[in-house]
């Protein structure tokens, strides 16, 4: 086969003859040049000679460790990707091997599909991936607005954890912008050209998870019309993204867990498995460590999923951003609204939110400024319209609706059943009023709830579908 300089460069570390030579001829299919060697001494000065692309290293070699090489290699050739070669069910030496910088890893003995598609990411790391689509434009990629020290720190995580393949643990309270941060480190690795697939584990019903995650196949079960991808097949290539990862239950555990250790799935209905090449990257407010320690969730799933972990810091220990923030969510809101100029917060506005303790962080900004865009009529939004610190309860009431339009006012004091049967007032837009109303009282019960959706569901007398609905139609999401 004829090579030409401009293709991908490998260097294989490994004492075993038999496996040189089957990770040489995989590569070679590919049309990647290899280099192979058999010890840690020779695969340094191969290093100091010559340039490579991807590294796949051996676990343990005559003269050290492959974590010494992993190491080395983040060191000094932080462009090269290394992944290693671990003996099948050492999953300790994988998880160390991540937590050292290697962006994957592949077990014995040697799955050729599994190696090829690990290649394939290392290829797209290092930008030598021909089919791979071009780099989306920066608007389309999610942004992460902050210039505190903390954030800062996020950035450079992300931008670390971006060019890895470890499973990463996000924590955080709600809204802190968990899921943001997965989109980011998503979006600027080498799978943003494939899906990156968000889940509500706590949002799916416990009899229908296996068959969400995993697909099902026509006829496995009544109802069941056609062959059917799960999640998992969904982000093929790309990240699964598992949100509130605390509420799946004890059986699906099991089944997750066995997942992502065989990088394969079994649909519901099928005899064999298949493989999937899914990056996970799950997140929750709860502290996981305690569930373990509760017997809710399984440890082993727990040091799976927790190879490395990410805090999100809540927006009252970053309160230099909120300007910031503010003034993004305010334009944003303008183009939402299509009004001529983005409006501004007055003074006092600005200082009371700084002042704000944020309990439903970011997300709590957002929908509060939502609400004062809606029922400010003017460019500056004045402190009045941000009505900060109204629980449930008092939202509800006459008293606190002063600042909403009449009709609304009418409508919070009549409870929710007014739509059916009271007068409105007519001269004003009832769409708006309405949706100004379902705002409320769906903010009301978010915050009441900690930010649970399922919880405020409950809270509002509607289904949990019935409420993501809601948001996304009101833009809350
Ligand atoms: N640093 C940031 N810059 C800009 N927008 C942000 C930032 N952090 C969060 N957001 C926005 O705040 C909202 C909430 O963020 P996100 O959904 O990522 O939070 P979360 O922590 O995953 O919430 P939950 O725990 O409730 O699922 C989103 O609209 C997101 O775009």
């Amino acid at each position: 086969m004829s090579v030409t300089d401009s293709t991908a460069h490998a260097l294989i570390v490994d004492d075993e003859a038999d496996i040189r030579e089957l990770v040489e001829i995989t590569l070679s299919r590919m049309s990647i040049r290899t280099f192979a060697v058999a010890t840690l001494a020779e695969a340094r000065a191969a290093l100091a000679g010559q340039s490579f692309d991807l590294c796949l290293t051996d676990m343990r070699l005559p003269d050290g460790e492959g974590l010494d090489l992993v190491a080395h290699i983040s060191e000094r050739y932080p462009h090269c990707p290394v992944a290693v070669i671990t003996a099948y069910g050492s999953a300790q030496s994988a998880v160390a091997s991540l937590k050292a910088g290697a962006f994957d890893f592949v077990t014995k003995p040697i799955d050729v599909a599994g190696l090829r598609s690990l290649v394939g990411q290392a290829l797209k790391l290092a930008g030598l991936d021909h089919d791979a689509p071009p780099h989306p434009s920066l608007d389309a990629s999610p942004r992460l607005i902050g210039d505190t020290p903390v954030m800062h720190r996020l950035r450079e995580t992300i931008a670390k954890l971006s060019r890895s393949q470890a499973p990463v643990y996000i924590t955080g309270e709600s809204g802190t912008g968990k899921e943001l941060v997965a989109r980011m480190i998503h979006a600027e690795g080498p799978r943003m050209g494939s899906a990156f697939v968000p889940v509500n584990c706590g949002a799916i019903p416990s009899e229908l998870m296996e068959s969400e995650f995993f697909g099902y196949l026509r006829g496995a079960f009544t109802g069941a019309m056609r062959d059917t991808p799960g999640l998992f097949a969904r982000a093929d290539g790309g990240t699964l993204f598992l949100d509130e990862v605390a509420d799946l239950p004890l059986t699906m555990q099991v089944k997750l867990l066995r997942a992502i250790q065989e990088r394969a799935i079994r649909p519901v209905g099928a005899n064999a498995e298949t493989a999937v090449d899914v990056r996970v990257i799950c997140a929750t407010h709860r502290d996981l460590a305690t569930e373990v320690a509760r017997g809710r969730f399984r440890e082993d799933l727990y040091y799976r999923l927790n190879v490395i972990e990410v805090h999100v810091a809540p927006l009252r220990e970053r309160r230099a951003d909120i300007a910031a923030l503010a003034g993004r969510i305010l334009e944003a809101l303008a183009r939402k609204m299509r009004l001529r100029h983005s409006p501004q917060l007055s003074r006092s506005a600005l200082d009371a939110l700084e002042e704000y303790a944020f309990p439903g962080n970011i997300r709590e900004l957002e929908n509060i400024l939502e609400r004062a865009v809606t029922l400010s009529e003017d460019a500056i939004i004045d402190l009045k319209y941000l009505r900060l610190n109204s629980p449930l309860s008092e939202s509800v009431t006459r008293e606190n609706a002063i600042d909403a339009p009449a009709a609304v006012q009418q409508a919070v004091a009549d409870g929710p059943g007014f739509a059916q049967g009271h007068a409105m007032d007519t001269s004003a837009d009832l769409e708006s009023q309405l949706e100004a109303l379902e705002r409320e009282r769906i903010r009301a019960a978010l915050e009441v709830c900690h930010y649970n959706k399922t919880k405020a569901a409950k809270h509002l007398g509607i289904t949990f579908r019935a409420l993501r609905y809601r948001l996304a139609k009101l833009g809350m999401n």
